[in-house]
């Protein structure tokens, strides 16, 4: 187990008031990047990360109640469900995204490498540090794709130019946009396409070299030229990464991930309506044979 010492925003995650007398929180450094290619077969692979009984509220509403389910080394997890039913907060709550929401409450255990997320001793900068965030619509700064990529090792401390463009070049092309950028480095990260906006911010994530990448729907704003280049890309970066995706695509979460929790919203007793984990399994058992009526009625399309 390696120890943090520094504590510093993650590339593209907007810095909070953390703690500056940031408290370590601890990672193996064997697991970042030295991975195996995992198949879908890779039931052994040990859980990174452990939800149980994950609750997370707005106020005073509960939106997502008792969650459980383990995110596996260098396998792609998806959560898939109906509008509304908290897929986006149970992610924003991995890496304490949701911090950044005023109200917002987390109960529970989420725990990376058995250690609590929300601990009190634990800065959310160092957790984002390594879980990082991919969004929905592409975010690159208004700075150029060099600059883009290299502004988080920046952060970290690379300043040598021959050692900063060694990690740009390696980040972009780990997000097979290389070939595309690489005589257009100094052009603006924001006159490339959807897609490849959304590779950049990608290839920021990683420069950082992040154990676990949440993607909050990051095809959703794409064509399915691009959406088919991104999942490409997502399937290659679980050889090295572990990966969590939102998506409202069920064929998306079916083609690219090795395990899936359906999500889905219940009224309780009292009438109030929560976002609640039905099933999480094999994706191969959850498509063709989920062991819970309401996971099958959604995956052929009986409702949502
Ligand atoms: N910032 C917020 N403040 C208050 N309530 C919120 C906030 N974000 C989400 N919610 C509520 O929490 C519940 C779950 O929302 P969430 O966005 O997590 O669902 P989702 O499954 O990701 O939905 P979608 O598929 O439409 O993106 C909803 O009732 C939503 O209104």
């Amino acid at each position: 187990m390696s120890h943090l010492s520094s504590a510093r925003p993650a590339a593209g995650t907007p810095a909070t008031g953390g703690r500056t007398s940031a408290p370590r929180i601890t990672a193996p450094t064997a697991g970042l990047g030295s991975g195996a290619p995992v198949s879908a077969e890779g039931g052994n692979a040990h859980p990174v990360m452990d939800l149980s009984d994950v609750s997370v509220f707005y106020g005073q509403v509960e939106a997502v109640r008792g969650v459980t389910m383990p995110i596996r080394h260098n396998q792609i997890t998806a959560m898939i469900g109906p509008s509304g039913c908290g897929k986006s907060t149970v992610l924003r709550s991995l890496n304490r995204m949701n911090d950044l929401i005023a109200g917002a409450r987390v109960a529970g255990s989420i725990t990376y490498h058995q250690q609590d997320i929300y601990g009190a001793n634990v800065d959310p900068i160092q957790v984002r540090r390594h879980i990082g965030m991919v969004f929905q619509k592409p975010n690159p700064f208004p700075k150029s794709i060099y600059d883009n990529v290299a502004y988080g090792p920046r952060l970290d401390g690379v300043k040598k130019r021959a050692e900063l463009d060694l990690v740009v070049e390696e980040a972009l092309t780990g997000a097979a946009l290389w070939d595309e950028v690489k005589d257009k480095l100094k052009t603006s990260g924001l006159a490339l396409s959807g897609g490849q906006q959304q590779r950049l911010c990608i290839a920021r994530t990683i420069a950082v070299k992040p154990e676990v990448i949440l993607m909050d729907e990051p095809c959703s704003a794409l064509d399915p030229i691009a959406t088919s280049k991104v999942e490409d890309l997502m399937y290659r970066l679980a050889e090295n990464y572990t990966i969590v995706i939102v998506t409202h695509n069920m064929q998306q979460a079916a083609r690219v991930s090795h395990y899936t929790s359906f999500f889905t919203a219940e009224v309780d007793d009292a009438g109030v309506r929560h976002g609640r984990l039905v099933e999480f399994d094999d994706t191969q058992k959850i498509f063709t044979n989920p062991s819970e009526q309401r996971t099958e009625d959604y995956i052929t399309g009986r409702f949502g």
